[in-house]
C-alpha cells in the first residue's frame, strides 16, 4: 500500500517503515502518524514478518510532534480529539519485537516514539531531547514516564525541564540506547540484529518481549510469577522441542512458529 510520509518494504521477515518528510525533518504530523499506524497494523497481521524496525532520515530520526499542525489546538480540540494518545502509542503497543534505527534529532514525540520500540540503536550523530517545555507545552506520549524508568529521575528531569539534548553515547551510558554504531552502518546494524531476532521462534521471541515489559507494570514477585508462568507455557511449544532437541543433537534449530 502507497503511503504518503513513510516508505515501507519487507527485508525477509523484517519490516522495515522509514519515516519519509525530509522537509521537515520527519516531523510527526497526524497524516504521519495515521501512515504510521496503518503499516505497523500490516506488519503485526503478516505471519511473515517477525520484527519491526522503524527509522528516519540521517539528519532526523524525527523532530518531534508537528509544530506548525499543533499550533493552533485549544485546549477541547486536543482533549475530545484524544490528541497523541489514540494512534500515537500503536509503536508501544506493538506485540512483535520492534527496534528505532536512529540518526540525528529525536525530539520530543521523536525521542517519544524511539522509546516505544523494544530496543534503540543509534547513529553516533543520535541527539536524544524532550524539548517541549521550550515551546510551552510538556512531553504528551510518554516522555515523561519512559524517559524517567530508562535513564533515572535525574536525568529525565535535565532533560524535560531544560530541553538539553543528550548526544548517543550519553544516551548508551545512560541505558537509553542498546548500541551506537557509525551513522553509516546504522541500517546494516540495526537489521543484523533483527535479523537475528527474526531467526528465533516467533511465540517465543513475543513472550519474551511480553516478560520484560512485564517488569515495568508489576511488583518483582508478580514478574516473576508472570515469568514462570509463560516459561511454562513454552513447554507446550513445538519450538522449545525443536530448540532442545536441536542443541541435543548439535544441530541448528529449524523453528516453525509454532
Ligand atoms: C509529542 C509531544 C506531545 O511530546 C510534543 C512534541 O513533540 S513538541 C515538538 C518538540 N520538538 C521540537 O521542539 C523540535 C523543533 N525543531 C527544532 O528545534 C529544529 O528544527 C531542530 C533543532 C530539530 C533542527 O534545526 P535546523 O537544523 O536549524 O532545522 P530547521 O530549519 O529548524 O528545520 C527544518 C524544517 O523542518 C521544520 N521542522 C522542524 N521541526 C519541526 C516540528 N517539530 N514541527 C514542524 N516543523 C518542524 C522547520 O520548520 C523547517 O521547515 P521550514 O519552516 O523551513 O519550512
Amino acid at each position: 500500500m502507497p503511503y504518503e510520509n513513510i516508505q515501507v518494504e519487507t527485508r525477509g521477515r523484517v519490516g522495515l517503515v522509514r519515516l519519509n518528510r525530509p522537509k521537515a525533518l520527519n516531523a510527526l504530523s497526524d497524516g504521519l502518524v495515521t501512515d504510521l499506524q496503518a503499516a505497523l497494523d500490516a506488519f503485526e497481521d503478516d505471519p511473515e514478518i517477525h520484527v519491526i524496525v522503524v527509522t528516519g532520515s540521517e539528519k532526523a530520526f524525527a523532530a518531534g510532534a508537528d509544530i506548525k499542525e499543533m499550533a493552533d489546538k485549544s485546549h477541547m480540540d486536543a482533549y475530545l480529539g484524544d490528541f497523541i494518545t489514540r494512534k500515537w502509542g500503536r509503536l508501544g503497543t506493538c506485540r512483535k519485537p520492534t527496534i528505532a534505527a536512529v540518526a540525528g534529532y529525536a525530539l520530543g514525540g521523536g525521542c517519544e516514539l524511539a522509546m516505544m520500540a523494544d530496543i534503540i540503536i543509534a547513529a553516533d550523530t543520535a541527539k536524544f531531547g524532550q524539548p517541549e517545555i521550550t515551546i510551552g507545552t510538556i512531553p504528551g506520549s510518554g516522555g515523561t514516564q519512559r524517559l524517567t524508568r530508562l535513564v533515572g529521575k535525574s536525568k529525565a528531569m535535565l532533560m524535560c525541564l531544560t530541553g538539553w539534548q543528550m548526544t548517543a553515547e550519553e544516551a548508551e551510558r545512560a541505558g537509553l540506547v542498546a548500541k551506537v554504531v557509525p551513522a553509516a552502518d546504522l541500517l546494516d546494524e540495526t537489521l543484523k540484529i533483527a535479523d537475528r531476532i527474526a531467526s528465533m521462534s516467533l511465540p517465543v521471541a513475543m513472550m519474551t518481549k511480553e516478560c520484560v515489559n512485564r517488569s515495568y507494570e508489576s511488583t518483582l514477585a508478580e514478574g516473576i510469577l508472570f515469568e514462570r508462568r509463560v516459561f511454562h507455557s513454552t513447554f507446550g511449544l513445538e519450538d522449545r522441542k525443536e530448540g532442545m532437541s536441536a542443541f541435543v543433537e548439535k544441530r541448528q534449530p529449524n523453528f516453525r512458529d509454532r
